[in-house]
C-alpha cells in the first residue's frame, strides 16, 4: 500500500474506532502526517463540498493552518460583549469534546475573526462576517516548525457523510500532487470609492484635531475591482503566499465570500503566561535602490509627523499591557519594519501575566490600537463612524486562532479585501494627525494597497 493511502486507511479506522466508543458530543483526532503545504488543502477546498475555510500564517512562517469545513460555529452578531461570549462557548465546546491525539499537546483550534466596529451599520457584501464569528474546522492541517499535523474534529453521531468527504479529502492531499495555480481572472475595472468624500474628511479630521477635538483618526477609503472572471481565492492566497512571505496571512471564507489579507501587524499573541504585542505606524514606501530605501529609512526614523502618530499606539499599548501584566518591556524608541512595498515605524512590547488572563480579554482590551482606531479611542470612532465613507466590515479588526490550552495570536486585518465572484473590495488606512496633508495621506493609501493588488495580478500604474 502507497504510503499516503496508508495514512488515510488509518486516520479513518482511528475515526471510525473513537467515534463509536465516544461519551461526548464531539470527538477531535490528532495526528503527525507527511509534511504537505497548507495551501494545498485549502485549495482542496475548492473541489470540495464544505464551504468553509480558512489560513493562517504567522509572520515568520512557525505556524501555518489551513481549516476546511466546519464542525463548530460560535456566531455572535448582537452588540453585546462579544470577545467574552466567544471565549465562553469555546470553553462549552471543549467540554463536549473528547480529545485523542498521539501528540501531547494536540488539540483542536478555532479560527475566526470580529468586525471593526459593530455598531457601524453593516452592508450587504459583509453579510456572512457577523460582529464575532469563529469555526472549529473538520480538518485542520498544521505545521509547527516543519511538524505537519492533521486535525479531524467531527460529531460523534450521524457523521457518516462528514467521514466520507473526510476520506476523500485526506486521499487527494496525498495522492495527487500539487499544481500551483498561476493565472487569474483580468482586472476589467478599478474604481475608486467616494473619494472626494474621503479627502472631505480627512480635511474634517485635521480640523477637528487642530480644534482640540481628538488627537488622531485613522482614516480608511476603498476600492472596488471588476475581474472578467471568477477569483479563486486559493490562487490569490498563492500569490500572497510568494509576493508576502514575512507578513500574517489570513483568509476566510464562508458561503462564496473570502476575507483574505497579507498583514505586517500582530495585535497579540499568548504563549502560556507571556503576551506579545506591536505597535505599528508611521509610514513610507520602500526604496527604488538600497540606498535610496535606506535614507527613506532614516527619514521615517527621524519624522516628527509619524513619530507623533507612533507614539499614541506605543502609550495605548503600553497601558493595556500594564493593565494585565506585571513586567511589560517596550524598547525605548522605534525601529523599522520593512515589508515588501512599505516601510513602518515599529515597537515590540512584551508582558507577563497570571494565568487568569486569557487571551481573548487582551484582545478586547487593545482592540482598536490608535493604529486603527485613533485617540481618544471612543471619540475617534465615533469619527469614523460618522464620517469615513464605507463599511469596514473585517478591515482592520482582529483576526486570528486559539487552541484549547488557551494560547493563540490575533494578527490586525490590513492590507486585506473581501473576494466576491468576479469583485474584490480593497480597503486601506492613515492615521491622520494635526500636520497631516491629505494629498500625502490619499498616496500613503495607494501603497498600503498594493501587497493585495499585486497578489490579484493588477499594476497600480497600469490600472
Ligand atoms: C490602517 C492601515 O495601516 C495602519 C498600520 C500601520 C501604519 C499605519 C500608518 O502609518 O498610518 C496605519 O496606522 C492600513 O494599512 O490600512
Amino acid at each position: 500500500m502507497a504510503v499516503a493511502t496508508l495514512y488515510q486507511h488509518q486516520i479513518r479506522k482511528k475515526l471510525e474506532m473513537i467515534t463509536k466508543s465516544a461519551c461526548q458530543p464531539f470527538v477531535s483526532w490528532s495526528g503527525i502526517v507527511p509534511s504537505i503545504a497548507p495551501v494545498y488543502l485549502f485549495k482542496l477546498g475548492e473541489t470540495s463540498s464544505f464551504s468553509e475555510r480558512f489560513y493562517w500564517s504567522d509572520r515568520s512562517n512557525e505556524v501555518v493552518y489551513a481549516g476546511i469545513g466546519c464542525t463548530y460555529v460560535i456566531d455572535e452578531e448582537g452588540d453585546g460583549p462579544r470577545f467574552s461570549i466567544i471565549e465562553e462557548k469555546w470553553n462549552d465546546f471543549l467540554n463536549m469534546t473528547e480529545v485523542h491525539g498521539e501528540e501531547e499537546k494536540a488539540t483542536p483550534v478555532l479560527f475566526g475573526g470580529f468586525s471593526f466596529d459593530p455598531l457601524k451599520k453593516k452592508t450587504d457584501k459583509w453579510t456572512h462576517f457577523s460582529n464575532a464569528k469563529f469555526i472549529v474546522p473538520t480538518v485542520l492541517l498544521s505545521l509547527k516548525k516543519d511538524c505537519a499535523m492533521i486535525t479531524i474534529t467531527v460529531p460523534s453521531k450521524n457523521n457518516q457523510s462528514m467521514l466520507e468527504e473526510i476520506d476523500r479529502l485526506l486521499g487527494l492531499l496525498y495522492t495527487k500532487s500539487f499544481h500551483p495555480t498561476s493565472s487569474l481572472p483580468r482586472c476589467v475595472t478599478y474604481e475608486e470609492i467616494r473619494t472626494d468624500e474621503w479627502i472631505h474628511a480627512v480635511r474634517q479630521i485635521i480640523d477637528g484635531i487642530q480644534q482640540g477635538s481628538f488627537d488622531k483618526v485613522v482614516l480608511a477609503r476603498e476600492v472596488r475591482l471588476q475581474f472578467d472572471g471568477q477569483l479563486t481565492p486559493s490562487a490569490v492566497l498563492e500569490h500572497l503566499c510568494e509576493q508576502q512571505p514575512f507578513s500574517y496571512l489570513f483568509a476566510f471564507e464562508q458561503a462564496g465570500s473570502c476575507f483574505i489579507g497579507a498583514s505586517p501587524e500582530q495585535l497579540v499573541k499568548k504563549e502560556e503566561h507571556t503576551f506579545y504585542s506591536t505597535c505599528l505606524a508611521g509610514s513610507i514606501r520602500r526604496g527604488r535602490t538600497s540606498s535610496e530605501d535606506e535614507s527613506l529609512g532614516q527619514v521615517l526614523l527621524q519624522d516628527e509627523k509619524n513619530l507623533h502618530e507612533h507614539r499614541f499606539v506605543v502609550e495605548m499599548i503600553r497601558q493595556a499591557m500594564q493593565d494585565v501584566c506585571e513586567d511589560v518591556k517596550i524598547s525605548p524608541e522605534p525601529q523599522l519594519l520593512k515589508m515588501r512595498d512599505i516601510q513602518h515605524l515599529y515597537t515590540p512590547v512584551i508582558g507577563k501575566s497570571d494565568s487568569r488572563v486569557s487571551l481573548l480579554s487582551v484582545v478586547e482590551r487593545l482592540h482598536p490600537t490608535p493604529a486603527l482606531g485613533g485617540a481618544p479611542k471612543e471619540k475617534a470612532l465615533e469619527m469614523i463612524r460618522e464620517a469615513e465613507p464605507l463599511d469596514r466590515g473585517w478591515y482592520a479588526a482582529p483576526i486570528g486562532w486559539m487552541n484549547a490550552m488557551g494560547d493563540g495570536e490575533f494578527a490586525v486585518a490590513i492590507r486585506s479585501g473581501l473576494l466576491q465572484g468576479n469583485e474584490a473590495f480593497l480597503f486601506a488606512g492613515c492615521g491622520v494627525v494635526g500636520d497631516s496633508e491629505p494629498f500625502s495621506e490619499y498616496e500613503e493609501t495607494n501603497v498600503k494597497l498594493k501587497p493585495m493588488l499585486s497578489a490579484l495580478g493588477v499594476k497600480q500604474d497600469e490600472r
